[in-house]
């Protein structure tokens, strides 16, 4: 490993305003060694790296320019503005420039990381209330100073503050990250947003309403929440759920009795700053007035307390991936999306449209409030065992299952950086010298985009080129559906890289690898595309059900299964469907109807005797092709039929008039006694039916009455009702009347 002798951590003074001024450091990607990766966001790697005119040791963060979706523009006036920050609580860049596709950010290095990545790896249920009021502090000493100039952070939170090894405390990825993303992404489209969803403000999600500085401060309180507790309110939730309870629900904060161990000045300070209403939150300045600051001890006290006996950054950082890589062997995708999310990686992108969608399919179920024991007793299963010795332990054990990590980082260490730098470097910009040459850094830009990795490794035959070319494709590989690929990747599609509406303008080959991403990440927004996106909040369990609800609407079931629709009827074969002159009753028309139609969606004619007869003869007089040796016979047959029909009725019509006689039916059945033994059968039977038909008619009409009285008591009981409900309206209007008067 490439390290040791040429390392030298910053000291106080190199982290104060006296840093080195920018041109101190060239330009040239040969003039700076990349060392270990100390860190990772959605779009970039963060190295430590030595300067090596000066033998420095510096921070350099590769952005990939390929994934950046915002104007480079944007890209430029933002890393002129880095250029100009001057806080020493204000992490600066000394100065960036172009290799090959990546943007190098020069900047101080942190040599103990963010302070979510202490937590991390020592404490996991937060940090002491003075180690919290320092950080908090200098944090809020960064945000009025950039307020002052008229900056809006957008990105407060722990992963964002980082810590040097004297105690310093520095607010970081500003300029680059936040208003690279924001800018492009918020004017394209309204309807979407950035920024991570746990410590975004609540304005900051509803579309339209416009934000300001003051969403700096709700995120400056959530921050606080998440020092205090190890993880920031509503982190176990999807990214959606956390956006609809941010919007909903009462703001969190600590709580009186469960945070007890926290004073009251710290619990109001943070109800000041977690207000709904951004014009009722206190400006930065304002809240360094607050009594809670009042005794703040100094961050090289407090702070560097909880330094002591950690090991290199690198190492911990490693560590850290390790161990993630370790829950992705172990989880299903969906698992590592979550975990993604924990860590609070930034710039979501979300559709609220989508999310809206995907809100209806929230499960109730879940609590409305956040019960933080829950979410510690997530956080304490997430991160059991995340002492420093018990993720080697893991990454031990799990070697096997890193090798693909394993291996990255060996060829990393094992490169010899130097020689002769790539063709491509080239000053970008906020170097003032070219900062107004957008033609060579689209240049370069498209030859990365273009070339991709070939045309890297034909110009960069020295290991200096290796080196950056390692840098990019390693950026590449962890895009993958393995553990960083998997937090790079859905950073990504977060950060608005990958979205439908983009796709078209990407070129089949990113399309392609981008694809793979999100399918990797399909996750519970269902944002179809930006499923993926959500696949960070989602947890998984969430994941899956959401997207299976999405597919599972009961409306789309009901259309699908039980109404026949043009989709699944053969509309030839309906309209072969008889017309039927006489209609017949109701009840009838809607059995045949419903059972040619059932036929029909199975593409069989109703078997039904009557309508296949009356279709089948309508269709044969439709027909002029049809002979008359074929008609006759049916006709033959219908005039049967009817013949028929007409004796059955004569003979009922006689019989009934017959029965209306007196004695009718006894001087009947007595006259057919006298003929034969089957005529006296037969008389019998008639006898039977008739008496049945009395029998039923007598029956109906009793029914017809018990109907007719019914109906007559209904309209009876109406006319009482209105009688009724009159008289009360007369009797109030008379009391009113009698009360006014
Ligand atoms: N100057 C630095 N010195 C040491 N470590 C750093 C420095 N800058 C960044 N890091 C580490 O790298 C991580 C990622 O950096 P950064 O936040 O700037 O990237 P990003 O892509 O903007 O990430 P995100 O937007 O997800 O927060 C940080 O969380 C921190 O741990």
């Amino acid at each position: 490993m490439v390290r040791g002798g040429s390392m030298r951590r910053p000291s106080l003074a190199l982290a104060a305003v006296s840093e080195p001024a920018a041109p101190e450091f060239t330009l040239s990607a040969d003039d700076y060694r990349l060392m270990e990766e100390v860190g990772f966001g959605a779009n970039a790697v963060v190295y430590r790296a030595i300067f090596l005119p000066a033998n420095r040791t510096i921070a350099v963060k590769c952005l990939d320019l390929d994934r950046i979706n915002s104007n480079l523009d944007d890209v430029r006036k933002e890393a002129q503005i880095m250029k100009l920050i001057d806080h020493p609580n204000v992490i600066k860049a000394y100065c960036s420039f172009v290799v090959d596709h990546n943007l190098w950010v020069i900047m101080p290095f942190m040599a103990e990381g963010s302070c979510l990545h202490l937590m991390k790896v020592a404490h996991p249920d937060g940090l002491e209330e003075p180690v919290i009021c320092s950080i908090l502090k200098e944090t809020l000493k960064a945000l009025a100073y950039l307020h002052g100039q008229g900056h809006i952070h957008r990105d407060v939170k722990a992963g964002n503050i980082l810590v040097d090894s004297p105690g310093v405390v520095k607010l970081g990825d500003f300029g680059v990250s936040a208003c690279l993303f924001d800018r492009g992404d918020r004017q394209r489209s309204r309807n979407t947003f950035v920024g991570t969803p746990c410590w975004m403000a609540p304005e900051v999600l509803q579309p339209g309403t416009g934000y300001n500085f003051k969403a700096d401060i709700w995120s400056f309180g959530i921050t606080a929440l998440e020092l205090a507790h190890g993880h920031a309110p509503f982190s176990k939730y999807p990214p959606m759920k956390v956006l609809l309870m941010t919007l909903q629900n009462a703001p969190p904060g600590l709580d009186y009795d469960r945070d007890r161990k926290f004073s009251k000045s710290f619990k109001e300070m943070v109800a000041m700053c977690l207000v709904k209403d951004q014009t009722k939150r206190p400006t930065a300045e304002k809240l360094l007035k607050h009594s809670f600051f009042k005794n703040t001890k100094a961050p090289q006290l407090t702070v560097k307390s909880i330094l002591t006996d950690l090991p290199p950054l690198w190492d911990r950082v490693k560590a850290l991936q390790q161990k993630d890589a370790a829950h992705l062997a172990s989880s299903e995708q969906e698992a590592l999306s979550m975990s993604e999310y924990q860590r609070g990686v930034s710039a979501w992108h979300f559709d609220i449209e989508d999310l809206k969608a995907q809100a209806l399919l929230i499960n109730d179920d879940d609590p409305t409030e956040l019960k933080e024991d829950d979410d510690s007793a997530r956080i304490n299963e997430v991160d059991k065992g995340t002492s420093f010795e018990s993720h080697f332990g893991q990454s031990m054990l799990l070697n096997g299952n890193n090798h693909r990590l394993n291996h990255e980082r060996t060829c990393t260490t094992a490169v010899n950086p130097g020689g002769n730098g790539p063709e491509t470097s080239d000053e970008f910009a906020s170097d003032l010298g070219n900062a107004d040459s957008p033609r060579m850094v689209d240049g370069h830009i498209k030859q990365g985009t273009e070339n991709d990795s070939l045309s890297s490794t034909s110009k960069q035959g020295s290991e200096g080129g290796n080196r950056r070319s390692e840098v990019r494709q390693r950026q590449r590989t962890f895009s993958g559906p393995v553990m960083y690929s998997g937090t790079r990747s859905s950073s990504l599609i977060e950060r608005g890289y990958i979205i439908d509406k983009d796709a078209g303008a990407r070129s089949p080959n990113k399309q392609k690898s981008d694809t793979g991403r999100i399918d990797d990440l399909s996750g519970p927004l269902s944002l179809s595309t930006r499923a993926s996106a959500n696949s960070l909040s989602a947890p998984i369990r969430s994941s899956g059900g959401y997207v299976g609800s999405l597919g599972d609407k009961p409306r789309v079931e009901i259309k699908g299964r039980f109404s026949v629709t043009s989709e699944n009827v053969d509309l030839a074969k309906v309209q072969e469907i008889p017309v039927v002159k006489i209609s017949p009753k109701p009840q009838e028309v809607r059995t045949q109807v419903s059972t040619m139609k059932r036929s029909a969606s199975v593409g069989a004619w109703p078997v039904k005797a009557k309508s296949m007869s009356n279709s089948h003869h309508r269709k044969e007089f439709r027909d002029s092709s049809v002979s008359a040796s074929i008609l006759i016979p049916h006709l033959e047959n219908l005039v049967q039929q009817t013949t028929f029909q007409q004796d059955i009725i004569t003979n009922l019509m006689s019989n009934l008039q017959q029965n209306e006689k007196p004695n009718g039916p006894q001087t009947r059945v007595q006259t057919m006694v006298g003929d034969t033994g089957v005529e006296t059968g037969s008389a019998e039977r008639e006898r039977k039916l008739l008496a049945k038909v009395f029998e039923l008619q007598s029956r109906m009409i009793s029914l017809t009455d018990e109907l007719i009285a019914s109906k007559l008591k209904h309209v009876q009981l109406q006319e009482e009702l209105n009688t009724h409900y009159c008289q009360e309206e007369t009797g109030d209007t008379g009391e009113d009347d009698s009360g006014e008067a």
